[in-house]
C-alpha cells in the first residue's frame, strides 16, 4: 500500500515533469490574443530599451566629475576646464533623467494598454468557450469556480503582466547591459558580479516553482470558496427557510482559513526569496568595495570608474532584488494562468461534423417538426442505458405527452433532441435529418424549450423576451407577451416593456416567469416545442394562465411535453409512456395522473 502510494507519487511527479511549466502554459494561453496589439507592444519594447540606455548612462556624469575634480584638487590641469566639465555633467544628469522618465512613462503606458487589450480578449474567449462547452463539463464544474477563473484568474495574469512582466523585461535588459559595461571596465572585478548572479537566479527558480505550487493550491481553494458562496447565494431562500445560514457560514469559514494558510505560505516563500537576494547583494557589494579599492590603488581603474562600478552594482542588484519580488508575482500569476489553460483544455465545445449542414428552411404549405428516434440507445457515462433500442415517431405538428416515473429518462429525451448528449447507438432525426448531421446553431434555432423553472436574467422585460430572437422588434416582443397572457403585466407598469426584471426574475410570480419564458419561445417561432413539466409547482390561478399561454405556443407546432398535469394531458394528441428504456403508447384516454401509470403497452410507431 505504502509502496503503491510512493510509486503513484513518483508517477505524478514524472508526469508533471513532462508537462510544460505553468509559466509556459500561461504564455501559450496569452499568445493567440497578442496579434492586434503588436505595434503597441513594439513601442513598449522600444521605450524599455530607451529606459535601459538611460539607466546605463546615469552614473557616468558622476564619474566624469570625480575623475575631473580629483586631479584639479591636487593641482593638475583639466582639459576644457572645470566649469565646462561641471556644467556638462549637470546638463547630462538632467537629460538622462528626462530620457529615463519619458521612456518609463511610455513603456508603462504601452504595456498597460497591451496587458488590458490582451486580457480583455482572453477573458471574452474563456467566457465564450465556457458558455459553449459540453454540458458534461458543466456537470463536473462548479459555477462559482468558473466565475473565479473568468474574472479573477484572468485579472491576476493581467496584473502580473503589467506590474511584474514589464519591469522584469526592463530589469533583465538592464542587468545584461550593465554586465557588458562592467566587463569592459574591469573583467576581473566583473567576475565578482558574475559569481553572485547564478546563485540569485538558481534561488529564484527553485523558490518560484514552490510559490507556484502554493498559489495553485490557494487558487483552487478560492475557487471552491466561490463555488460554496455561489451555491448558497443562489439558494438563499432555502438557506433562510431551513435556518442553515450559520452551518454553511461555519463550513465557509473553515475552507477560508485553509485558503489563508496557502496564501501566507506563498507570501512567506516570496519574502524569503527577497531577503536571500538582499544578503547575496550585500555580499557582492562588500567584496566589490574592498577589491575595487585595491584595483584603483593598483591603477587598473580610476576612482570615477569605481564609483560607476559601485553605482552599477547597486543599480544592477536593484533589478535583481526586484526580480525576486517579481518572481513571486509571476509565479502566482502562472498558477492562475495554468487554471485558465486547464479550463480551455477541458471546456470542449460541442463540435459539428465536417459535413454538417443547416436544417433546410421551411417551405410554404409543408408542415415541419417531425421527430423520429430509431433504435436509440443511451446511458450517461458508464451507467446502465436509460434508453434501450427505443423507437419514437412524432408527426409534424403533433402534440405528444411523455409520462413515466421519476428518473426513467424523460428529460433525457429532450437532451437528446437538443443534442446536449449523443446516443450510444441509433439515430435521432428532426424532419428526416439525423440531428448529428445538422449544424448545431440551426438545430437549436428550430427548437424552443420551456422548463419547470424558467431562467430570467437581470435586465428589462423586453430584453428577457428578446433572448428568444435577438432581432425581434418591440412590436413583436409585445405581441409575444400578450399571446403569453402577459398583457396585464405590460399595461400595469408605467415602463411597460422596459420594466426592470431582477436576477432570476424574483419580483415576478412563478406563473409570470413561466409565461415570460413562453413568450420568449413564441418569439422564436420554433418548429419543435419541448416542454418539461412547465406547470409543476404553480397555484391554480397561475396554472390556468400558463395553460392558456402554452396553448398558443403548441398550436400548430410539433410539441413534446413531459408532464403529469391532467389538464395538459387532456389537450395533447397522444400520450406515450417511457418504461424500461422504451416508449410505449398509452390508450386514448387515461385515468391520469398516477405516480407510475401502467397502461397496456403498445410499441409506438407512426
Ligand atoms: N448529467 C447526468 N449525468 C449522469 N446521470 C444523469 C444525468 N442526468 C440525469 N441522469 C440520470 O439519468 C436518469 C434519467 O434522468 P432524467 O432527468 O432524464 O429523468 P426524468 O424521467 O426526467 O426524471 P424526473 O421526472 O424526476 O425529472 C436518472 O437516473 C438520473 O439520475
Amino acid at each position: 500500500m505504502g509502496r503503491e502510494t510512493r510509486s503513484s507519487r513518483i508517477c505524478a511527479t514524472a508526469q508533471r515533469a513532462r508537462e510544460p511549466s505553468p509559466l509556459r502554459r500561461t504564455l501559450g494561453v496569452l499568445r493567440p490574443h497578442l496579434p492586434g496589439s503588436g505595434r503597441l507592444a513594439a513601442l513598449g519594447v522600444l521605450a524599455v530599451l530607451a529606459e535601459v540606455v538611460a539607466r546605463l548612462l546615469e552614473p557616468w556624469p558622476v564619474s566624469w566629475v570625480i575623475d575631473g575634480v580629483i586631479p584639479s584638487v591636487i593641482g593638475q590641469p583639466v582639459a576644457g576646464g572645470i566649469p565646462r566639465l561641471l556644467i556638462g555633467a549637470a546638463v547630462a544628469v538632467v537629460l538622462v533623467a528626462a530620457l529615463r522618465a519619458g521612456a518609463a512613462y511610455l513603456s508603462t503606458l504601452a504595456f498597460a494598454n497591451v496587458g488590458a487589450q490582451v486580457t480583455t480578449r482572453l477573458r471574452a474567449h474563456v467566457h465564450e468557450r465556457l458558455l459553449g462547452a459540453q454540458l458534461s463539463f458543466h456537470d463536473r464544474m462548479r459555477s462559482g469556480d468558473l466565475v473565479t477563473r473568468v474574472v479573477s484568474d484572468v485579472g491576476r495574469v493581467q496584473e502580473a503582466g503589467v506590474t511584474a512582466g514589464l519591469p522584469l523585461l526592463a530589469n533583465v535588459l538592464t542587468v545584461v547591459g550593465m554586465l557588458v559595461v562592467v566587463v569592459i571596465l574591469d573583467p576581473i572585478l566583473a567576475l565578482v558580479v558574475l559569481g553572485v548572479l547564478p546563485l540569485i537566479l538558481i534561488s529564484g527558480r527553485l523558490t518560484g516553482s514552490r510559490i507556484t505550487s502554493a498559489s495553485r493550491q490557494q487558487r483552487k481553494r478560492e475557487g471552491e470558496l466561490a463555488g460554496d458562496a455561489g451555491e448558497a447565494f443562489a439558494a438563499v431562500h432555502t438557506v433562510q427557510a431551513y435556518g442553515i445560514g450559520a452551518h454553511l457560514g461555519q463550513r465557509f469559514a473553515n475552507a477560508n482559513v485553509k485558503g489563508l494558510k496557502d496564501g501566507v505560505k506563498a507570501k512567506r516563500l516570496s519574502a524569503g526569496l527577497e531577503r536571500r537576494t538582499d544578503l547575496l547583494v550585500g555580499l557582492a557589494t562588500g567584496v566589490v568595495l574592498g577589491f575595487g579599492g585595491w584595483r584603483v590603488l593598483a591603477g587598473a581603474i580610476t576612482p570615477g570608474e569605481l564609483v560607476v562600478f559601485i553605482t552599477y552594482l547597486k543599480t544592477t542588484f536593484k533589478p535583481l532584488r526586484d526580480l525576486a519580488k517579481h518572481t513571486g508575482r509571476i509565479a502566482r500569476a502562472a498558477a492562475s494562468g495554468e487554471r485558465i489553460a486547464d479550463t480551455l483544455d477541458q471546456a470542449m465545445p460541442v463540435r459539428d461534423r465536417t459535413w454538417a449542414r443547416p436544417l433546410p428552411a421551411r417551405r410554404p404549405g409543408l408542415s415541419v417538426g417531425a421527430v423520429d428516434l430509431r433504435n436509440v440507445t443511451f446511458g450517461y457515462g458508464d451507467a446502465a442505458p436509460i434508453l434501450r433500442r427505443a423507437e419514437l415517431h412524432v408527426r409534424a405538428g403533433e402534440r405528444v405527452a411523455l409520462i413515466g416515473p421519476s428518473g426513467v429518462g424523460k428529460s433525457t429525451l429532450i437532451n437528446l433532441l437538443l443534442r446536449f448528449i449523443e446516443p450510444r447507438g441509433g439515430v435521432v432525426e428532426l424532419d428526416g435529418h439525423d440531428v448529428q448531421d445538422v449544424r448545431l446553431d440551426s438545430l437549436r434555432e428550430a427548437s424552443a424549450v420551456v422548463l419547470q423553472e424558467s431562467v430570467l436574467f437581470a435586465g428589462t422585460l423586453a430584453e428577457n423576451v428578446r433572448l428568444g430572437r435577438l432581432d425581434a422588434t418591440d412590436a413583436e416582443v409585445e405581441a409575444a407577451l400578450r399571446a403569453a397572457a402577459l398583457g396585464a403585466l405590460i399595461d400595469g407598469h408605467p415602463r411597460g416593456l422596459d420594466q426592470p426584471i431582477t436576477e432570476k426574475g424574483s419580483t415576478l410570480s412563478g406563473g409570470q416567469r413561466q409565461r415570460v419564458a413562453i413568450a420568449r419561445a413564441l418569439l422564436r417561432n420554433p418548429r419543435l416545442v419541448l416542454l418539461d413539466e412547465p406547470t409543476t409547482g404553480l397555484d391554480e390561478a397561475s396554472r390556468a394562465e400558463v395553460l392558456e399561454a402554452l396553448h398558443h405556443l403548441a398550436d400548430g407546432r410539433t410539441t413534446i411535453l413531459v408532464t403529469h398535469d391532467t389538464d395538459l394531458l387532456s389537450r395533447v394528441d397522444r400520450v406515450v409512456e417511457l418504461r424500461d428504456g422504451r416508449f410505449v403508447e398509452c390508450p386514448a384516454r387515461l385515468p391520469l395522473p398516477t405516480p407510475n401509470p401502467t397502461p397496456n403497452p403498445v410499441e409506438v410507431s407512426r
